[in-house]
């Protein structure tokens, strides 16, 4: 199999993929990696040099996903790349960042000439300079396909947890000689509520999924409105106005890309806009919700919690506000994080890395805006 046979595979998924709506194939999951990235290895052929920060380890990439890689292209990592510069640097013709590492500067674009592409684990493309990338004429790629399901299935169980009080619920349970009456832990009805999601995306698009099957009335704001037929699918209405959406939400959900425009996209005068009752959850990124303004909402009653999978900076320093408060769930950046994801995520690299090198468009390309 060539890689543009390959590429042609797995547009053809995309085009009659069972999940159109979210412009993503589902197809091309499972639990081991699929072989419809593989290609054989002609005797004597050099593969392409990829560039990854570490293997294994607290932050490296995952074992097996290095075995998987390595079918495909000769891994170099930053380690090995420092220490001999002069002979890496000219082979390195892709990079893979695990986790938003390596850190990609202007010395390091400047010492791979034969930098094609890179691409991303994960779909947040806020911790790379695109303009500078692009300047070197190096494309760049993420993985929204891999990632929807499992950050739509986070944003959900953030709502839920929040909406029933399951981590304070969890404390008490668990300390010894801790008494409650049948009063506590009075939570939120999610049946019938309504859902606000701000970020329409493909990530959006699952979570009212699967609020639909939580009987829920859907709102979202996005940029772009979805098509008459997305939004019947699942039966959300347009909010041209974020305020409209705010200020009639019982959850508001914030699933937006951090760029300029969506820096404290959620701030004191959003957060005043929407009900006391309501609850915000968000599992973009962190700055897009000025934390200061969260914590004086979330003390004085302005907002009833918050469930957080993001916030700045991450970790949280052990003594910052939003620690101390009991109406708040903060989870370490784990939205994308399942076995199954995470795999998908570096076929969805290998697969954009493999298009590029080709000279074919690759599925999930990422311009600066
Ligand atoms: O944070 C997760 C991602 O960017 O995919």
């Amino acid at each position: 199999m060539t890689q543009s046979l390959i590429f042609v595979q797995r547009k053809a998924i995309r085009a009659v993929g069972d999940d159109e709506s979210s412009g993503c194939s589902v197809s091309l999951n499972t639990l081991t990696f699929v072989s419809t990235c593989s290609r054989p290895i002609m005797k004597g052929e050099e593969l392409p040099g990829l560039l990854v920060n570490e293997i294994g380890g607290m932050h490296g990439i995952l074992h097996d996903h290095v075995e998987f890689l390595k079918k495909h292209f000769c891994l170099i990592t930053m380690k090995e790349f420092l220490e001999n510069k002069k002979n890496m640097s000219k082979k390195v013709q892709a990079v893979y960042l695990w986790w938003h590492k390596p850190v990609i500067d202007k010395d390091l674009l400047q010492s791979l000439p034969n930098l094609k592409v890179i691409a991303n684990s994960g779909v947040g493309m806020d911790h790379l300079d695109l303009k500078l990338v692009a300047s070197f004429g190096v494309k760049m790629a993420n993985a929204p396909c891999a990632v929807s399901s499992s950050t739509a299935d986070t944003g959900m169980a953030l709502l839920l947890a929040s909406a029933r009080r399951l981590v304070e619920g969890y404390h008490v349970a668990v300390s010894p000689g801790m008494e409650y009456c049948e009063a506590d832990f009075l939570g939120v009805e999610v049946t019938g509520a309504t859902l606000g999601i701000i970020g329409m995306g493909s990530i959006g698009y699952k979570i009212a999924l699967r609020a639909k099957a939580f009987e829920m009335k859907i709102l979202y704001h996005n940029r772009t409105r979805r098509k008459e037929q997305e939004e019947q699918a699942v039966g959300a209405l347009y909010c041209e106005k974020i305020d409209d959406l705010l200020c009639q939400a019982d959850f508001v959900m914030v699933v937006v890309s951090l760029t300029p425009q969506t820096h404290k996209l959620i701030g004191k005068r959003e957060m005043e806009l929407m009900k006391p009752t309501a609850t915000l959850i968000n599992i973009s990124r962190g700055a897009v919700v000025d934390q200061e303004a969260l914590v004086i909402a979330l003390r004085s009653g302005v907002i009833r919690a918050a469930a957080l999978d993001v916030t700045y900076p991450e970790p949280l320093p052990r003594d910052h506000p939003l620690l101390k408060l009991k109406n708040v769930i903060i989870t370490p950046h784990l939205g994308i994080k399942t076995d199954k994801a995470t795999r998908m995520i570096t076929e969805e690299a290998v697969e954009n890395i493999l298009a590029a090198l080709a000279g074919l468009p690759m599925p999930s390309e990422v311009h600066p805006s």
